[in-house]
C-alpha cells in the first residue's frame, strides 16, 4: 500500500485510468438532473481531465430523500454492529486494492505530489475508515444510578441523514475522516466534494456500494458550494452537517442551521498556526526539518500548516540557515514524479489569492529569504519571509500557500502572546528542551492540537479540531469524533411496585 512507483508507472497508470464524473446517488452513477457538467482542471498541466456532474437543488432533494428512505427503513443501522463491521473493513479492503489508482487519481485532481499521496493520504484514508470499523462492535452504553425502582439507560443513536461538505486540499483524508464514524454510527451520508475535488470520492463511493454499504446509504452530489453546499445546509430532512473549509463558508453552515431545523453543525476551519522555537531547544536540525514539514507539507495547503514561525531572537539566523539547507531536498515540479515533493497549488483562483501575498511582501518591502517565485503556471516556491510585523496581513491570515512569515521574541510571555495574536485557534507546535517550557506553551497556547518538539495531526485515536475561529461543534477522528455523530438518549423504565404507593423519583 506504501510502495512508491516510478515516476513512468505512475504515468501508465494515469493514462489508463476511467476517471469517473457522474453524481452517485442510491448506489448508482447518474447525471445531474438539468444534465448540466462543468470541467475538472489538472492544475498541474492546466488540461481537462473530465466533466463531472453540476448537481444542483433538485438533485440534492432526490439524494436526502435515498438518504432518509435507507435510514427510515434501517437497512444500515439496524443491522448487527458486527456486520457492519464487516461491511467496513471489506470497504478498506477494497481501498487497499486500488490504491494507487486513488493516489494517481488524488494527484491528478488536486496537484498533489504522488509521494503524498500514496504514503499518507490514501493509507490514512484507509487507516481511518478501518479503525472506525473496528470501533463499532466495541462501544457499551451506559445505566444511570437511579436506585431500584427504575432501570434508565443511556444510549447512543444515529443522528440520522448527515451531510459532509468537504475542502479540496485533503479530498480523500477529509472524505475518510467524516464518513468513516458517520457510517460507523449508522448514519446515512450525503457528501458534497469541493467541486476542484470532486473525482477520487466518486470511485471511494463506488468501493463503498461494491463492499455491501447499502443504496442510499452513502451519496456523492457534486456541484458548486452555492448550488449544493447551501440546499444541503438549508435541507429540513438532514439532521447534521460536517463541514471543513473556510471559516467565511463555516458560518454560513450556522446561518443555514439557524435558518431550517437546527440542525447539529460541525465546522472544521482555517488556521494561522504557530512553531514557537524556544532559544533552549535542543536539536536544532530537527527544529528545522520539522519548521519546514510544518509550512510546506502540502504546499501549504493545509489548515494546520504551522505557517507563522515565532522564534527567539538569539537563534533565529542559525535556525533559517538550517531552514535553507532542508529546503533543498524541496523540488518542485510534475505532481507525478515521486521525486518532487511540491506540486502545484489547487487552481488558478487559489494561485492568485497566494501570489497576493507575495506582491503584498514586495510592496512592503519585506525580506524573501527563500523561494518567493511563482512560474508560468500555478507552482509556488516554498518561501520564508522575514522580519514580518504581528500586524501584517502575513501574520493574522490565512493564505493557504507555501508560504512561511518570521517573527522574532525574547520572552516566554511574547511568545505565548505572539502564538495566541490571531482569531485562529486550529493547531500548533513548540520546540524546547526544557519540561516546563513544554508544559506551559502547550498550557497556554489556544489551540486544539499542540504537538511539542515535532509536527503533526496525531493520529486515528487523537481528536482534531480548533479553538476560537478554527471550528465549532465537535472534534474530527477518535471516539469523539464517533460521538458527534450520535444523539444521546435517556429511557427510563419504571419498575416501581405501585401497589405500595412508591415514589419513584
Ligand atoms: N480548513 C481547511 O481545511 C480549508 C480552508 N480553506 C480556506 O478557504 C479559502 C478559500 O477556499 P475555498 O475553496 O473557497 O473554501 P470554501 O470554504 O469556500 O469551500 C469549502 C467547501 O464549502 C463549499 N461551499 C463554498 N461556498 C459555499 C456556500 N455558500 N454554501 C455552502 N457550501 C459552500 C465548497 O463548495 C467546498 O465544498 C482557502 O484559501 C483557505 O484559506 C479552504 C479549504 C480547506
Ligand atoms: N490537515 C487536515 C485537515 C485540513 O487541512 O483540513
Amino acid at each position: 500500500m506504501h510502495d512508491v512507483l516510478t515516476a513512468s508507472e505512475y504515468a501508465a497508470i494515469a493514462q489508463t485510468l476511467e476517471l469517473p464524473g457522474n453524481a452517485f446517488i442510491n448506489g448508482a452513477f447518474r447525471p445531474a438532473a438539468s444534465g448540466r457538467t462543468y470541467e475538472t482542471i489538472n492544475p498541474a498541466t492546466g488540461k481537462v481531465l473530465t466533466s463531472v456532474a453540476a448537481c444542483d437543488a433538485e438533485d440534492v432533494d432526490y439524494a436526502v430523500s435515498k438518504a432518509k428512505e435507507a435510514f427510515d427503513d434501517g437497512r444500515w443501522h439496524l443491522r448487527s454492529p458486527g456486520e457492519r463491521k464487516t461491511v467496513l473493513l471489506k470497504f478498506a479492503k477494497l481501498l487497499e486494492e486500488n490504491s494507487h489508482e486513488l493516489a494517481v487519481l488524488e494527484s491528478l485532481d488536486s496537484g498533489k505530489p504522488i509521494r503524498e499521496c500514496q504514503t499518507v493520504d490514501v493509507p490514512d484514508t484507509i487507516h481511518t475508515i478501518r479503525w472506525h470499523a473496528e470501533l463499532i462492535d466495541k462501544i457499551y452504553d451506559n445505566t444511570a444510578p437511579v436506585g431500584a425502582n427504575a432501570l434508565t439507560l443511556i444510549v447512543r443513536e444515529p443522528i440520522g441523514v448527515v451531510g459532509c461538505v468537504l475542502p479540496w486540499n485533503f479530498p480523500l483524508l477529509m472524505l475518510a475522516w467524516k464518513i468513516g464514524p458517520a457510517l460507523a454510527a449508522g448514519c446515512s451520508v450525503i457528501v458534497k466534494p469541493a467541486e476542484q475535488t470532486s473525482l477520487t470520492t466518486l470511485r471511494v463511493a463506488e468501493l463503498a456500494h461494491e463492499a455491501g454499504v447499502p443504496a442510499g446509504v452513502l451519496n456523492i452530489v457534486t456541484g458548486t458550494g452555492k448550488d449544493v453546499g447551501e440546499p444541503i445546509g438549508l435541507h429540513k430532512d438532514v439532521d447534521m452537517v460536517s463541514f471543513t473549509g473556510s471559516t467565511v463558508t463555516g458560518r454560513r453552515f450556522l446561518r443555514y442551521a439557524a435558518d431550517s431545523n437546527l440542525k447539529r453543525v460541525v465546522l472544521e476551519c482555517g488556521g494561522k498556526n504557530p512553531a514557537v522555537v524556544m532559544d533552549d531547544c535542543e536539536d536544532i536540525d530537527l527544529v528545522a526539518e520539522q519548521v519546514v514539514a510544518g509550512a510546506f507539507w502540502n504546499m501549504g495547503e493545509n489548515c494546520s500548516a504551522t505557517s507563522r514561525l515565532i522564534v527567539h531572537a538569539s537563534i533565529k539566523d542559525e535556525l533559517l540557515t538550517r531552514v535553507g539547507a532542508y529546503l533543498r531536498d524541496w523540488k518542485m515540479g510534475d505532481p507525478l514524479d515521486p521525486e518532487n515533493r511540491v506540486g502545484s497549488l489547487v487552481s488558478r483562483e487559489h494561485f492568485e489569492k497566494v501570489k497576493s501575498y507575495l506582491d503584498h511582501a514586495a510592496k512592503e518591502k519585506l525580506s524573501v529569504v527563500f523561494g518567493g517565485q511563482t512560474d508560468k503556471s500555478i507552482f509556488v516556491e516554498p518561501t520564508v519571509i522575514d522580519g514580518v510585523d504581528r500586524n501584517s496581513r502575513l501574520f493574522q491570515e490565512e493564505i493557504f500557500g507555501p508560504i512561511l512569515s518570521v517573527t522574532t521574541f525574547t520572552t516566554l510571555s511574547e511568545a505565548i502572546a505572539l502564538a495566541n495574536d490571531t482569531p485562529y485557534g486550529l493547531a500548533a507546535s513548540v520546540y524546547t528542551g526544557s519540561l516546563r517550557n513544554a508544559i506551559k506553551l502547550s498550557r497556554e497556547i489556544r489551540a486544539g492540537v499542540v504537538t511539542v518538539n515535532c509536527f503533526g495531526e496525531g493520529d486515528a485515536t487523537t481528536p482534531f479540531g480548533g479553538f476560537k475561529e478554527s471550528g465549532f461543534g465537535g472534534r474530527d477522528k477518535s471516539i469523539h469524533a464517533h460521538d458527534q455523530y450520535t444523539e444521546l438518549k435517556t429511557i427510563w423504565i419504571d419498575v416501581s411496585d405501585r401497589s405500595v404507593d412508591e415514589t419513584v423519583r
